[in-house]
């Protein structure tokens, strides 16, 4: 082959410095290109073979391996795969590639950062240049006949090609780094990135420092000698024989042999797994495996509660494994991640344009071949396409809800507090899950048990009472024990925008808090007409004792003459309360508040009857302080003053 000088035609002054600085965020990508078209290469020759075009060599294996060499500051990433011949190099790599880079830039060079085009397809090997300031390229085609090709560029419009020296088929590349990316040569970091992007790739990947080649290639060596000499089949089996014989003897060729067997080289351990679960049908795989796989992929050590096997061929190709992971507590915050794929090359985490809000609240992988992933972020969004993808995931998760509540309802509800945020956040999110999923909501009420919505749908009395706080409220909830009434548990954040969507969309139903209003199954006989008298009077008093002329006192025939005193605050305006501060428009406080007083209490019916006690104002303060309490957390100056008060009213017993 002659000599050959080439330029590489563009429009562009020199592409390469706005390739390094366009990608700067994230250039660690051209691991990702490199490696994947290093196992492309391999998967070609594969099928080749397949077809009877070529004859691996007996000693072939399918391979892509990278050298970080820290002292010579290179990357080389050697493959396996079917080589290029000249032409090849010309074509692919110096026109075809070379305009699909420029191509590339000239339609994104003004976008955003946000705007960035997913996982940068389209810019293949030019992408070596984000790092390099130099890179060369030694290849040998599988073609018969083929010569061995080097071709080397400087990161300038000039490339040189001369015959090369390669003698296996397959290609390497060089890549030298530039001072600014001389992390890549580490081998934690490269391990880091190319366990990011490649770890389901279909071809083994290694990585290597340069001395772990060294020894690697030496011991390849000596070890083919020893085969061919010595160790015909009979002479092994032989040697074996003595082995298991000596095993007890301890001898040193056994110390020797256990010391080589310890000495661990997670360097010629396969980073990639090359067959991940989620190719396999969903029949084949076993539950360990499916809980072996999350472990590996999330780090999650915590066992999730169930999973969903995507497998999609048509009219879309679509494959992927979400899981359900397990919430510790209320307060964890829940974040899951989505790992995007295509074609077994990782894209990205959690993107959005593709899979729904809600959905990234699990842990999951999606491989999805079609996704038209060269377009910008924007452009997803608005995808015909995409959108079927995300309703086909949207389906499939509320499917699987549905069939569990309908056919596996002890476990739906084991795992409904677990579930519940991510379920009520999607209803929220997207009215067609909703949809979907109105006829599996469940609610949590006071005996523990799990009442679907329909259930509460088809009540006489669709004023639900709910609990957000289980011990702040326990006198409530006892006081509706007592009384046999229900209430649901709503503790969750989501809760709140949740019941108010609920409502809207189900006639009749409305949700109150416990603490919102007296229900009528609580009184007595005596309605609010009769108690008129005794309410103005203790009103009154009250707001005088406390010094507050706002006070609301309502005074009410309780059936449980132990409770003194409680507050209420209307549903509604709690909600504008919560709606306030969620917004950051200040806090109304406790105005609208409610002292409710029981008629039937000795407390409160001492105070109305001895108005002029001593004891009076301290009755009052800590009345209306209890009631408070059982209400929401005192301010800490009141809680002091509370404090302090009990005290005193404990040295009053002593006397
Ligand atoms: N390691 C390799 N072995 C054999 N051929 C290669 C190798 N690397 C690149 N090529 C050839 O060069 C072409 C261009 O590569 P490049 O990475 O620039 O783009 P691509 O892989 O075709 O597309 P993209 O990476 O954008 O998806 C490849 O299609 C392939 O034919």
């Amino acid at each position: 082959m002659c000599k050959k000088k080439g330029s590489l035609s563009i429009n562009s002054e020199n592409i390469f410095p706005i390739i390094k600085k366009w990608l700067y965020s994230d250039h660690d990508i051209f691991f990702r290109e490199l490696i994947s078209n290093g196992c492309d290469a391999v998967t070609k020759l594969n099928k080749l073979a397949g077809m009877g075009e070529y004859d691996l060599p007996e000693d072939h294996k399918d391979t892509v391996t990278v050298i970080a060499d820290e002292k010579e500051k290179t990357l080389r990433f050697i493959d396996t795969g079917i080589g290029m011949t000249a032409d090849e190099v010309e074509e692919y790599i110096c026109q075809i590639a070379f305009s699909g880079a420029t191509d590339f830039l000239e339609k994104y060079k003004d976008k955003t950062n946000e705007d960035q085009i997913i996982g940068h397809f389209g810019l293949g090997f030019y992408s070596a240049f984000m790092v390099a300031d130099r890179v060369t390229i030694d290849t040998l085609s599988y073609k018969e006949g083929a010569q061995p090709v080097h071709w080397e560029c400087d990161g300038g419009t000039e490339y040189d090609m001369t015959e090369g020296t390669r003698k296996e088929v397959g290609t390497e590349i060089v890549l030298y780094l530039n001072e600014d990316s001389l992390e890549f040569a580490k081998e934690y970091r490269a391990r880091e990135v190319i366990s990011k992007y490649c770890s389901f790739m279909p071809v083994e990947i290694f990585l290597f420092t340069a001395e772990q080649w060294d020894k690697y290639q030496e011991e390849l060596a000596t070890e083919t000698v020893e085969t061919v000499e010595e160790e015909k089949p009979a002479e092994a089996e032989e040697k074996a024989e003595e082995k298991a014989e000596g095993e007890d003897s301890g001898t040193k060729e056994d110390e020797k042999a256990e010391e080589k067997k310890e000495e661990y080289h997670p360097e010629r351990v396969s980073i990639s797994d090359t067959h991940p679960l989620w190719t396999k049908r969903p029949g084949d795989c076993t539950d360990e495996e499916y809980k072996e796989f999350y472990r590996k992929v999330f780090m999650d050590f915590k066992e999730p509660l169930f999973w969903i096997h995507l497998n999609m061929d048509y009219p879309f190709n679509l494959k992927g494994i979400l899981y359900f992971p397990k919430i510790n507590n209320e307060y964890d915050t829940i974040e899951g991640t989505i790992k995007l794929y295509n074609n077994r090359v990782f894209i990205a985490d959690n993107i959005k344009e593709v899979i729904p809000e809600y959905l990234l609240l699990l842990k999951g992988v999606i491989d999805c071949p079609d996704l038209p992933l060269n377009v910008s972020r924007s452009a997803l969004q608005n995808d015909g396409f995409v959108k079927k993808v995300r309703d086909y995931i949207t389906k499939k998760v509320a499917d699987k809800l549905n069939g569990m509540f309908k056919t596996d309802r002890e476990n739906y509800e084991k795992y409904w507090d677990d579930i519940h945020p991510f379920i009520k956040f999607g209803c929220l999110k997207d009215e067609k899950f909703y949809e979907k999923m109105s006829g599996s909501l469940l609610f949590k009420n006071l005996e523990g048990k799990y009442l679907p919505l329909s259930e509460i749908n088809e009540r006489e009395d669709k004023d639900i009472a709910y609990v957000t706080d289980e011990v702040q409220q326990s006198q409530y909830i006892k006081m509706y024990k007592d009384a046999g009434m229900d209430a649901i548990y709503l503790t969750h954040n989501i809760d709140s925008p949740f019941i108010t969507m609920l409502e809207q969309k189900n006639a009749g139903l409305k949700f109150h808090r416990i603490d919102a209003e007296i229900k009528q199954q609580l009184k007595g006989e005596q309605d609010a007409e009769a108690l008129k008298d005794t309410t103005e009077k203790l009103q009154q008093l009250f707001r005088e004792q406390l010094g507050n002329e706002h006070l609301q006192v309502e005074v009410q025939d309780l059936k449980d003459e132990k409770i003194s005193a409680m507050i209420t605050l209307s549903e509604q305006s709690r909600r504008m309360q919560e709606m306030m501060k969620m917004y950051g428009m200040g806090d109304m406080g406790s105005t609208e508040n409610t002292l409710v007083l029981n008629a039937n209490n000795a407390l409160v019916k001492y105070v109305l009857e001895n108005p002029e006690s001593e004891h009076v104002s301290t009755i009052c303060h800590q009345l209306y302080d209890l009631a408070l309490i059982a209400h929401e957390p005192l301010p800490a100056d009141e809680m002091a003053a509370f404090v302090e008060r009990s005290n005193e009213i404990m040295m009053l017993l002593t006397k």
